[in-house]
């Protein structure tokens, strides 16, 4: 690389649902030098003969051809650039947060999920600044998910409000009222945001509850009127 140029790049942090109820994040087993054999974000440069017509078409190539999965949610979070996060030399990442259906599996054994909060925490290392555009994604996802529903763009379109309960417990790392809830969903319905299925989901354990079917008006959350911890 000569001196005046600068990589670019996105880097994704593609969030799932466990089936209990936890967090995690996809990564990536890297191929190449640096950081060769690694975990670490699946990224793409973005520099000189890419055919991505912009910063949001590179993320979902990434996450296309890396891990070959689909986002329910795309959002660019933030750019960071400095001399010191990547050993080729300057360099630019603009850091994308994707939300997973939970049924979305890792293809092969160059990829897998991990706790999010291992690697919020420190205790699973990730090479470049990853741990830090985790962290930067992690918030994002929590602070929208006091005002919004973007939890639900981790769960089946078909869903439970035991399940978006769950979920949005899952991205603010507290608990939520169930009444409280239920009430901003009620919110979302009258908006046609969301619909009665008028089926019922039979759980292994408990009683059957009524499926409702996620039905986003736009490519955004839906924005409640009061905080969702008030
Ligand atoms: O995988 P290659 O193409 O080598 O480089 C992409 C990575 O280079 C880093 O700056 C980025 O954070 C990105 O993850």
């Amino acid at each position: 690389m000569s001196a005046v140029e600068v990589l670019a790049g996105v880097d994704i942090v593609a969030l799932r649902l466990s089936e209990e109820g936890t967090l995690q994040v996809l990564l990536l087993r890297r191929q190449r030098e640096p950081y060769a054999g690694q975990w670490a974000l699946p990224g793409v440069l973005v520099n000189g003969r890419c055919a991505d017509a912009s910063l949001d078409a590179a993320a979902a190539r990434a996450l296309a051809d890396k891990a070959r999965l689909q986002p329910q949610y795309l959002e660019q979070v933030a750019t960071v650039g400095n001399g010191l996060r990547d050993p080729r030399g300057w360099s630019l990442s603009t850091c994308y947060l994707a939300l997973l259906a939970p049924d979305a599996e890792p293809q092969d054994e160059s990829l897998r999920f991990v706790d999010l909060s291992r690697v919020t925490a420190g205790q699973q290392a990730l090479p470049f600044d990853h741990t830090q555009l985790v962290r930067l994604a992690a918030e994002r996802l929590r602070g929208k998910s006091v005002y919004s529903s973007l939890p639900l763009y981790l769960l089946a379109p078909r869903f439970t409000v035991t399940e978006a309960l769950t979920a949005f417990q899952a991205c603010l790392g507290e608990p939520v009222q169930h009444t409280t809830l239920r009430g901003r969903l009620e919110r979302m319905k009258a908006q046609g945001w969301i619909s009665d299925t008028g089926e019922k989901n039979y759980p292994k354990m408990g009683r059957p509850q009524n499926l409702l079917e996620h039905r986003p008006q736009e490519s955004e959350a839906f924005i409640f009127d009061r905080s969702l911890l008030a």
